[in-house]
């Protein structure tokens, strides 16, 4: 599983190595320098031969002393390398200040303010070696002479960024700015400042991964550099961000239904059903052993007529679900989709809350509690998973998704995995927080991003009930007896996997049955 660092995740690494004497920072730097060489001529082989050219941009701190490692190891190459220094090599850190010294025993450095946009690329490879994890602000006209320089219109060159692209803080992947009312995204139109290529050291940062990371990153590449991977090392406060992945396994010992659980899925009235049916399909084909779809009278013809495997139970109100669950083989329960706001729904919630069983909210279910968000999270209980998007986030959390929206102008900033980890000590239950950067966080502190971004992309995902299935699929994994976060990690993982199987024209009715293949894909 692939951890995910915080700018001072890394530090606190690096200077726990550093002062166990095993290693020296100005190693470390040669061999992020070298590893940030090596991706390169990976990444683009054909650069070994031909326009033996490169520019690197180097910043005041540490990434710069990354960059002049690469400027004298591409030198070392018979390259020609141009350096542009911003600020003033005398206030260098000792490490960079001492690669610097070695750089210009080789080669000039020219002030970034000389850094023009070229007639056409003139260098093979942009080297961008000015801020990393140590960024703590805007960096204002930079930014804007570089959006400038890198504009789209001139044809993007192979800029590569070392550790992050510059200006992106590295917890949050936005851009830090100032004077701004919100955060705005990090390519503005026409002003694409995007590296093709990221090389960071160690692990990636969980930057890399949320909001605007990979449009600024291009493709994120780490390249060791020898730190241990010691995580007693990290500070306590909180646990590390992980990638999600699958934790699952096939249909093994007892064979009979019941030993796979029984999930229940509530369907909304007459006219909005469609949703629910689409969860428990979901919940059924992720390996549920029954799933009933539990229908107020007024639908039971509409979900008769469109069920097959899917069973079918009428459940009127409060009362209904109160005797239905009765039946403790119900070990896992969905609602929200297309089940309405009115105070039924409310009423509905309360008493699958109340029966303490394994339980997924999601849609409506969350939507009516907008006006008083506290008498749900008074009821959330460590089985429960809450699985909002951006507007049902905000109208539950509205505090702490002003906080998400305010501009980024110090660094680290804010970031979506600050919001989902609050959201899920204040619910006190797993919260799944939506998007092609979607977060999940238990209020145990383990959190974790479900990425599908790079080459999990998933934009087919965007479309109308692909978020019913994820709720369907999170409860059928819950009703086969995952915790909470587990099915939450595993329903979002398979729910990205199967919209990259099917492709472009995806719909939601087509995520469910792409389960079989991902699951065979997977060895089950
Ligand atoms: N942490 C590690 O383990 C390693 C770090 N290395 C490199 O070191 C980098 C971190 O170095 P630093 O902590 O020195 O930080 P950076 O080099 O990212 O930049 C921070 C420097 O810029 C200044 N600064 C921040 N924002 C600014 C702004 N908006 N305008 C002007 N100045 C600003 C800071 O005061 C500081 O001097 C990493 O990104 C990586 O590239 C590598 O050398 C290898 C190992
Ligand atoms: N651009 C995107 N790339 C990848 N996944 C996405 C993208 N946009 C949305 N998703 C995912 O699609 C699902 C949409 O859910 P939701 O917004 O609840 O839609 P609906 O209510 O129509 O079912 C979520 O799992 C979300 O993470
Ligand atoms: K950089």
């Amino acid at each position: 599983m692939t951890e995910l660092l915080t700018a001072a995740q890394m530090r606190a690494i690096e200077q726990a190595a550093i002062e166990s004497g095993k290693v020296t920072g100005l190693e470390l730097m040669e061999r992020a320098g070298q590893g940030v060489v090596e991706a390169i001529f990976e990444e683009w082989p054909e650069l070994q031969s031909g326009n033996r050219k490169a520019v690197v941009l180097c910043g005041p701190g540490n990434n710069g002393g990354d960059g002049f490692v690469v400027a004298r190891l591409l030198n070392e190459r018979e390259w020609e390398v141009e350096v542009f220094l911003y600020g003033n090599a005398d206030k260098l850190p000792p490490d960079a200040k001492a690669n610097y010294e070695r750089w210009v025993e080789l080669g000039e450095v020219q002030s970034i303010e000389d850094f023009q946009r070229p007639l056409g690329w003139t260098a093979s490879v942009y080297v961008d070696a000015m801020f990393g994890t140590g960024l703590s602000r805007p960096i204002g006209d930079l930014h804007n002479q570089l959006w400038e320089v890198f504009d789209a219109d001139a044809g993007l060159p192979r800029l590569v960024a070392v550790d992050t692209p510059s200006g992106v803080c590295s917890d949050c992947g936005f851009v830090l700015r100032e004077g701004t009312k919100e955060r705005l995204p990090a390519p503005l139109p026409n002003h694409v400042f995007e590296s093709q290529l990221t090389v960071t050291f160690h692990s990636p940062k969980v930057g890399h991964y949320l909001s605007d990371g990979e449009a600024s990153c291009g493709k994120v590449i780490v390249k060791d550099i020898g730190l241990p991977r010691d995580n007693n090392m990290l500070p306590k406060e909180k646990g590390v961000v992980k990638l999600a992945s699958p934790i699952i396994h096939g249909k093994r010992g007892v064979n009979h239904k019941y030993a796979h659980g029984h999930a229940l899925v509530l369907s909304g009235t007459h006219g909005s059903t469609g949703a629910a049916r689409l969860a428990a399909r979901g919940a059924l084909r992720i390996g549920a052993g029954l799933v009933t779809l539990g229908s107020p009278r007024s639908a039971m013809l509409e979900n008769a007529a469109n069920l097959t495997a899917v069973m079918l139970k009428q459940i009127d109100g409060a009362l209904g679900l109160t005797e239905v669950l009765e039946d403790m083989r119900f070990n896992a329960v969905c609602l929200g989709p297309g089940l309405g706001v009115r105070a039924d729904t409310q009423a509905l919630v309360l008493t699958v809350l109340k029966a303490n069983r394994p339980t997924v909210l999601d849609a409506d279910a969350l939507t009516r509690f907008s006006a008083n968000p506290d008498v749900l999270f008074g009821l959330l209980h460590k089985d429960c998973v809450i699985t909002p998007h951006g507007g049902e986030f905000t109208k539950l959390f509205p505090d702490i998704a002003e906080k998400l929206a305010a501009p980024a102008t110090t660094g680290p900033a804010y970031s979506k995995v600050d919001a989902a980890r609050e959201a899920a000590t204040r619910a006190g239950c797993v919260v799944l927080f939506k998007g092609p950067d979607t977060v999940i966080a238990d209020p145990d502190g383990r959190c974790s991003i479900n990425s599908a971004q790079y080459d999990r992309a998933a934009p087919w995902l965007a479309t109308a009930g692909s978020g019913d299935v994820l709720a369907g699929f999170i409860s059928g994994l819950m009703a086969r007896g995952f915790p909470p976060m587990a099915a939450a990690e595993t329903g979002a993982w398979l729910h990205v996997e199967c919209a990259r199987k099917f492709g472009p024209g995806l719909i939601a009715e087509d995520l469910a049955e792409q389960l079989p293949a991902v699951f065979r894909d997977l060895g089950l």
